[in-house]
């Protein structure tokens, strides 16, 4: 366990008032018991002491321990070595530092020491947004039973270090009855969604994905969300592209069939019958070309089914908002932060972007992908989801490509566009970690992801 590197090394543990300095003192018990040198520092001890700490105290006072109340004046002064313990404020803390907490809290983050944070890094708000709030920073957190949401959100990056999550037997009728906005998507998650293929099923029965994609310089972006969708299981895909595009198509990507626009560059309209498509995703390198833009309108108004709608189409969007009103029920949006930026605004904490999110999924009926480490979903129904698949390695061009090919050959099998989403942000997440591990996160690429995709165990590991 990574934390084993941690035995036999002297601690100063740091507790608050309330359960989570209770906590502090549980542990400085049992590291006593095992023969650590352990000092102990109370914060605000004479103030309200919940009954967890006042019973831990006391049995901690029967194990020989250093037990130090900590006054304004007085902050300690710690070996190097000493690995500092933070049982300061955990889930409880419902406002901004201040005074002496504050000053004590930014102490430690002067120090060198190694840093464990208990439950939360004291500072970090559960519920709200702690952006430039000031907090422990953290080398390892250790929290309770589950993923607390202020450990997904990028602006709390800098604050809780390794996350580790410590299984303190809550019961699961209490866990059940605990109501929340937000869910984690994991393996487990993932396989009560996923369908079997059927051993006598054939290629209808998977559906048929179109492609909308690509322009002159542009070509890329149109392969690279085809091959995905290939590769997603779609029982048939085929590619819109411009017309000077179609030879780098079928040469890249031979199972998918073209449709040709009549522009050579650039999209900017559809003659044929949409009906036989059970899913279509659009964006991938079209630009913004007045006739591509007039096309998408014309779309938006026309088609009644799900679509998929990234990069450029999502930039023609948020050039002009009225028309995020045309957008059929259950649609997916995938922006990354900049094109989240200019379609729901800038200026906004993490903790805003994901209300705003839920809000925009609710109104417009549709699903909403924020994309980054720990991707964030939002549907319709209010609830949102964190993905918990992908690494850094993903920080490259096209990799978003590959997210809108899969999820549009998932859209076409007949799943449930939150399904669609939830699982294609996953398969995405998961086939980035198999590509992380065989090529490294720095060399990686988005072909890559794709050729990651081909794992037996993709979605059961
Ligand atoms: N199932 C569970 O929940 C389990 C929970 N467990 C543990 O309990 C922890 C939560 O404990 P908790 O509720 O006692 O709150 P905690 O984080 O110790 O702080 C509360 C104290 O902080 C104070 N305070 C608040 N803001 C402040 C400020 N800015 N500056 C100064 N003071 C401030 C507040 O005072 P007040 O607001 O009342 O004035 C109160 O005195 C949780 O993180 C985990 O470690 C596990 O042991 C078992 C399972
Ligand atoms: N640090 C990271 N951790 C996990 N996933 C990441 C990370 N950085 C990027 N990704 C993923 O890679 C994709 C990048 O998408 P995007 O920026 O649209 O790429 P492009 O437009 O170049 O195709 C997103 O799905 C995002 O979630
Ligand atoms: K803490």
């Amino acid at each position: 366990m990574a934390y084993k590197k941690y035995l036999n090394k002297n601690f100063a543990i740091f507790c608050g008032p309330g359960n989570n300095g209770g906590d502090g003192l549980a542990i400085a018990r049992l590291l006593s018991l095992s023969g650590h040198a352990v000092q102990v520092f109370l914060l605000n001890s004479a103030s309200k002491r919940s009954s967890d700490f006042d019973i831990n105290y006391k049995c901690l006072k029967e194990v020989a321990s250093v037990i130090i109340d900590l006054k304004e004046i007085s902050l300690p002064s710690l070996a190097a070595d000493t690995i500092i313990i933070d049982a300061i404020f955990g889930t409880g803390l419902n406002r901004s530092l201040d005074g002496f907490s504050k000053q004590l809290v930014e102490y430690i983050n002067r120090l060198n020491n190694k840093v464990v944070a208990i439950d939360m890094p004291s500072g970090l708000l559960t519920d709200l947004s702690s952006k430039g709030l000031t907090a422990i920073k953290a080398n390892n957190t250790l929290t309770f039973q589950c993923f607390k949401a202020a450990f997904l959100l990028p602006e709390n990056e800098e604050y809780f270090g390794n996350v580790h999550i410590l299984d303190i037997n809550l019961h699961p009728s209490y866990l059940n009855s605990v109501e929340t906005t937000f869910e984690l998507v994991d393996q487990q998650f993932i396989s009560s969604i996923i369908k079997l293929r059927k051993a006598f099923s054939h290629k209808g029965n998977f559906g048929h994905a179109l492609i909308i994609a690509g322009s002159y310089g542009k070509m890329g972006a149109a392969v690279l969300s085809t091959k995905a969708c290939l590769q997603s299981g779609a029982g048939l895909v085929t590619a819109h592209v411009p017309a000077k595009g179609v030879e780098i198509m079928q040469i890249s990507a031979p199972e998918a069939m073209c449709r040709i626009d009549t522009q050579s560059e650039i999209i900017s309209n559809i003659d044929y019958d949409l009906k036989p498509y059970t899913s279509i995703g659009i964006g991938p390198g079209i630009g913004k070309e007045k006739m591509t833009t007039s096309f998408l309108y014309q779309l938006l108004k026309d088609y009644q089914k799900p679509m998929v709608i990234d990069a450029d189409a999502l930039n023609i969007l948020s050039e002009n908002p009225d028309w995020l009103s045309l957008l059929p029920p259950g649609s997916i949006l995938t922006p990354h932060p900049k094109e989240y930026a200019r379609l729901f605004g800038n200026d906004m904490n993490d903790l805003e972007k994901i209300n705003t999110a839920l809000q925009k999924a609710h109104d417009l009926k549709i699903i909403i992908i924020l994309k980054g480490h720990h991707t964030f979903i939002a549907t319709p129904d209010g609830k949102g989801y964190f993905n918990t698949t992908g690494n850094a390695g993903m920080a490259k061009g096209g990799s978003g490509d590959v997210l809108t090919g899969i999820i549009t050959g998932i859209l076409a099998q007949g799943y449930k566009p939150n399904e669609a989403a939830i699982l294609g942000v996953y398969m995405h997440g998961a086939a980035g970690d198999n590509a992380a591990a065989k090529y490294g996160m720095i060399s990686m690429t988005a072909t890559d992801l794709i050729e990651a995709l081909k794992t037996p165990d993709l979605l059961t590991k």
